[in-house]
């Protein structure tokens, strides 16, 4: 019988039994190949030694311990690797204990990269991948992406990813769902990886900010940086650092999000240097809600006004005013501010964006204020202005001074939309799931996505949480003379 190679889909050849009749029905078998068996033998053996080459090469620490204890075990007696086993381990023990940070850097953290790496993302890789859809067949071949590196941090792992050619970041944002339950993690987000055609898998294990974090202690006036001040954490467990100095902050967030806790962390980072006279806090307070509970402080220290009737609208205009004033005075003189007791560092703190730019009902009041708020927001960095803004509304008709926010804070917004909108086209593709913070206070609240200078991606903090007493305790601070319950 004699047999032709008819193709039937890309990568396949089966045999078929080549007919001389035309019309006879078509007879399909498998092709039958007869390898001689020492091939056979040859190409095992080969296929093992690379499997074998490749696996020392993998795991040559763990390899060349295991054969120099068995190389100590075989030459002086199995006592020998027993006593050098025990003196690593109180050795470890010690070093833990006396220096537990490097302990951890050096030694923990790559072990646990390493048995994460080899115990969750190479044995769960392939499957989870194809499921997801991002690998490729292609003639009866598939190309699987390959995973790099893994480094572990206390709540989360970044797992570095060598993509397919041709493939780009936003197939893997779109499947980051089903990563995270591949991977049993918690949530997965897609950064920018070390060079292109790469990119860093940041796995989620738990929620490192579930927990609200407790009024950070009042810093001593040297320690206090403007253009860094300490208010809470982020979620790889470094300080949240907020710039006042050089910029303005808009922190959108819906009600119950938590904006009174940025803004009072931000006033008691700042409160060594009110009470030094370096700084003044100028509040606004529409709500006469969060503000009004410190405003004996900011009446000493600053000012306040809650008056609907102008006083706000007069306040905003007062704070401009100077601002042109000293505008003038450095012109020519100065290109950097340092504050002083002359010219402090004046913060405008404005509860509610839109109540004096959308919502109050005069027109009149509404355009002073706007016009007000443009200018400090465009002119005043320079010259020791800074406006901080909170709103509830992220949209782009109740607020159009957004744009003039250099630095953005989104806490818990009500729809997807509204995270780019504060923070940026792409934010929330690029991870900040504002939406999706949880309502309950103490799981969520103060919690929101920030976009650092020196990170591209946006990142998930925690604003510490001041409480009344932290705040009676603030006033009492600054004004000694009215005792302790002199803010309730
Ligand atoms: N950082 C935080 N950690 C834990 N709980 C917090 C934090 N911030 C606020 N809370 C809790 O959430 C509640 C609401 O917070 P807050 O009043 O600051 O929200 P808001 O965004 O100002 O809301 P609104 O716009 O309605 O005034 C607070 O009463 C408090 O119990």
């Amino acid at each position: 019988m004699s047999w032709e190679f008819r193709k039937l889909g890309p990568g396949e050849n089966v045999a078929v039994e080549a007919q001389r009749d035309p019309f006879a029905a078509p007879k399909w078998a498998p092709p039958v190949w007869h390898m001689p068996e020492g091939l056979v033998l040859l190409v095992n053996l080969v296929r093992t030694a690379v499997r074998t080459v490749v696996f020392l090469v993998r795991n040559i620490v763990p390899v060349s311990i295991a054969a120099g204890l068995g190389w100590l075990g075989i030459r002086f007696g199995w006592t020998v690797p027993l006593v050098v086993l025990a003196l690593v381990a109180v050795s470890l023990i010690v070093w833990a204990v006396a220096d537990r940070p490097s302990f951890v850097r050096h030694l923990a953290r790559p072990a646990r990269a390493r048995w994460r790496l080899v115990m969750v993302y190479r044995r769960d890789w392939q499957p989870v991948l194809v499921t997801a859809g991002l690998t490729k067949t292609h003639k009866g071949r598939e190309y699987l992406p390959s995973l790099v590196r893994v480094r572990c941090g206390p709540t989360s792992d970044r797992v570095l990813v060598k993509m397919l050619k041709g493939q780009a970041p936003t197939a893997w944002e779109r499947v980051a769902v089903n990563l995270a339950h591949g991977f049993g993690a918690t949530l997965v987000r897609v950064r920018e990886g070390d060079r292109p055609g790469r990119i860093w898998l940041e796995f989620v294990r738990r929620d490192a900010l579930a927990v609200p974090i407790p009024a950070l202690p009042v810093p001593d006036a040297a320690d206090v940086d403007l253009r860094a001040l300490e208010i809470g954490r982020a979620e790889d467990g470094s300080p949240w650092r907020l710039r006042l100095l050089g910029t303005h902050v808009l922190i959108a967030g819906a009600t119950g999000a938590g904006k009174g806790s940025v803004i009072w962390s931000t006033v008691r980072a700042l409160l060594p240097l009110m009470l030094a006279g370096l700084v003044e806090v100028w509040a606004v307070d529409p709500k006469r809600m969060e503000l009004s509970f410190g405003r004996p402080l900011f009446e000493r220290y600053g000012r306040y006004s809650d008056d609907p009737k102008g006083g706000m609208v007069e306040l905003l205009e007062a704070a401009a005013e100077d601002m042109n004033a000293r505008a003038e005075q450095f012109a020519g003189v100065t290109r950097s501010f340092t504050p002083t007791h002359e010219h402090p560092f004046r913060v405008v703190i404005v509860d509610e964006l839109a109540f004096l730019t959308a919502y109050c009902p005069e027109r009149d009041l509404r355009k002073r204020a706007e016009s007000a708020l443009a200018v400090l927001t465009s002119q005043g960095r320079s010259v020791g202005y800074c406006v901080i803004g909170a709103q509830q509304d992220a949209r782009k008709e109740v607020n159009n001074l957004r744009n003039l926010f250099p630095d953005r804070i989104a806490l818990r917004l009500d729809e997807d939309e509204q995270v780019d909108m504060v923070l940026g086209d792409g934010a929330r593709d690029r991870g900040a799931l504002a939406d999706q913070i949880s309502s309950v206070p103490e799981i969520g609240a103060g919690v929101g996505f920030v976009r650092l200078e020196t990170v591209p991606d946006p990142v998930r903090v925690r604003a510490a949480y001041v409480c009344d007493d932290d705040i009676r305790d603030m006033v009492y601070r600054g004004l000694p003379e009215l005792g302790t319950g002199a803010a309730a």
